[in-house]
């Protein structure tokens, strides 16, 4: 699983390289950088030979990069126009040795540095530009922070518009100039006209991902983005205490193992789906869609008695419930009562689509709470009745066996902060909340977070897409955490949740390949989800058949 680093990691993972007992030099991992953007930049471009390069090399270490690789694009047969714009003196000890060395290769013509200082080089590297093939970026790495300050503001401007315009090529060295690594904000974002990062074709990164790659909207701005490990020792490389990882397929596949061939319905748990109100059996319907595709044993939805009529036979695997007097249409401390008289051997419970957002909501998820012991999926007007209630004393006493799955505007009711604050440093958010709370949490978005309440792990989803951005896919997505839950092999609600993520973004990425890219519906969603499960188990190394094969 990949692991997504901070600024603060990096310059950490630095140190240790540098100290005992590696004692590797702060030169060395900065010639490792450049020449890896040297090498991964000249097979995106299609060879260094014959193309005029602008290389913009910042005050900090990001420009250090920048010298290395200019020397390297020269030697591959490129024209290096280098403008460094910190002071000689002001540099770092290793960028200041490879100015020096490419100081003493500059020619005037192959090679031209020139030492931004006045409007005269501003007209130069301008007109530069004009005539330029590629330009490497290296004004501001993983130290950038806020809004981009002149005179980088102006020319981030100029790159942008010389990209979309004359279709030069953009290469970021470690993170596009203007994106923040941690939180993925850019520059402009804010207010500020003109002050937009860079946004680049390929993003060369050092020693491992950073947050701001995977998160909007710096994620946007990152383009292609390869990886070189600069020779940074893979101990310190992997280390991950309080990591954030990007699951990627495999790992997903390997988390939900195929089936065992002498299962049977009871070894894939009873999923109950305790929700619904009289206006909104579509939610009950959906969630319950979610559980039965992503294959629960046993599926039952317990549901108003009103709400009941419009639910039986819609979907005839799914024993339908209804629950209270005749007329009932709301579920309530009473109704609570009721089903927990009838309840027997759940494995998960979902409650909260499409429950309305009347009183009762909080008695019923209370009581049902109180009397159980499995797991609990809480969704949608069930957060929002626990956001107006005594949450604190809830989650101190069901949060280890609770996954919550709001939306921005459902969690900045939980936690207080508004949509903007939330998406500002989403990662800390969610991490906040989970410490706070001690839950495990769903923050669905792009991307979707998980987050552990047991270990505080975060994962980043990868897939789904803006066709998702629809009604009831959420719905769909907490049936499909409650079948994974019960799946076979998976060991905690975290794993299960971020496996349920992943698998509801891919069902969403199959529709968008089959049927449009929008305009495909969350039960379209539900109803994908095995053609995916189906190309996982293609995709194991065995085949996921236990039994022998008889070749004919
Ligand atoms: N393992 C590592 O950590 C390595 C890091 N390296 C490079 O070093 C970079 C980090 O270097 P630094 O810590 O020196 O940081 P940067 O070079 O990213 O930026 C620091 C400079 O940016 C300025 N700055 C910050 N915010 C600004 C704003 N809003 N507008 C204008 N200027 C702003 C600061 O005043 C400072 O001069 C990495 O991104 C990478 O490119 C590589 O040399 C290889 C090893
Ligand atoms: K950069």
């Amino acid at each position: 699983m990949k692991i997504l680093r901070k600024a603060a990691d990096m310059k950490a993972i630095d140190k240790a390289s540098m100290s005992e007992p590696y004692g590797i030099a702060p030169a060395v991992l900065m010639e490792n950088a450049g020449r890896a953007v040297c090498e991964k930049g000249g097979v995106y471009v299609g060879g260094w030979s014959g193309k005029d390069v602008m290389i913009l090399c910042g005050k900090g270490n990001n420009g250090g990069d920048g010298f290395v690789t200019a020397r390297h694009i020269l030697a591959e047969g490129g024209r290096v126009y280098v403008y460094a714009f910190g002071e000689k003196d002001g540099y770092s000890d290793e960028s200041k040795a490879h100015l020096k060395t490419l100081e003493a290769m500059c020619d005037g013509e192959r090679c031209s540095l020139i030492y931004y200082r006045t409007a005269s080089d501003s007209a130069l590297l301008i007109k530069q530009l004009d005539t330029c093939h590629v330009v490497i970026d290296a004004l501001l790495g993983t130290g950038f922070k806020g809004e981009l300050r002149e005179p980088y503001k102006s020319i981030v401007m100029a790159v942008n518009e010389a990209a979309a315009g004359r279709h030069v090529t953009v290469i970021s060295v470690d993170m596009p100039s203007g994106v923040n690594s941690d939180t993925g904000a850019v520059s402009g974002s804010e207010s500020e006209e003109g002050s937009a990062p860079v946004m680049a074709d390929l993003t060369v990164t050092f020693g491992a991902f950073k947050q701001g790659q995977f998160l909007y909207p710096g994620k946007a701005c990152t383009g292609k983005l390869e990886i070189d490990h600069i020779g940074i020792p893979v101990a310190l490389s992997e280390q991950c205490k309080e990591a954030v990882f990007l699951p990627e397929r495999q790992d997903v596949i390997d988390a939900v193992r195929p089936r065992r061939v002498d299962s049977h319905k009871g070894t894939h748990g009873t999923v109950a789906v305790l929700t619904g109100c009289n206006d909104m059996a579509g939610a009950a319907l959906m969630a319950v869609d979610g559980a039965v595709r992503a294959g629960a044993g046993k599926v039952f939805l317990y549901t108003p008695a009103e709400t009941a009529k419009y639910c039986i036979a819609r979907q005839p695997e799914v024993m339908v419930c209804g629950v209270g007097p005749t007329g009932t249409r709301t579920l309530g401390g009473s109704e609570a009562r009721e089903i927990i008289d009838n309840l027997e051997n759940v494995s998960v419970l979902v409650m909260g689509p499409g429950m309305g957002k009347h009183e009762g909501v909080f008695d019923f998820i209370n009581y049902i709470a109180e009397k159980t012991t499995c797991p609990m999926i809480i969704d949608a007007d069930g957060l929002n009745c626990l956001a107006k209630h005594d949450k604190q004393a809830f989650f101190k006493k069901y949060g280890k066996r609770t996954v919550i799955t709001p939306h921005p505007a459902e969690f900045s009711r939980l936690s207080g902060l508004s949509v903007r604050d939330i998406k500002t440093d989403l990662i800390k958010a969610a991490t906040d909340f989970v410490h706070t709370y001690g839950v495990n949490l769903v923050l669905k978005g792009a991307p979707t977070l998980t987050v552990s309440a047991k270990t505080g792990h975060v994962y980043v989803n990868r897939t789904g897409n803006a066709g998702m951005a629809t009604g009831g896919m959420g719905d769909v997505l907490s049936g499909i955490t409650a079948a994974m839950i019960c799946h076979d092999g998976i060991d905690s609600l975290a794993v299960a949740a971020c496996a349920a993520v992943y698998l509801h973004g891919a069902a969403g990425d199959y529709c968008a390949r089959h049927i449009g890219p929008y305009g495909f519906t969350a039960t379209e969603v539900a109803s994908a989800v095995p053609k995916v499960l189906a190309q996982w188990d293609e995709a194991r190394p065995m085949p996921a058949l236990q039994e022998p094969y008889i070749m004919s």
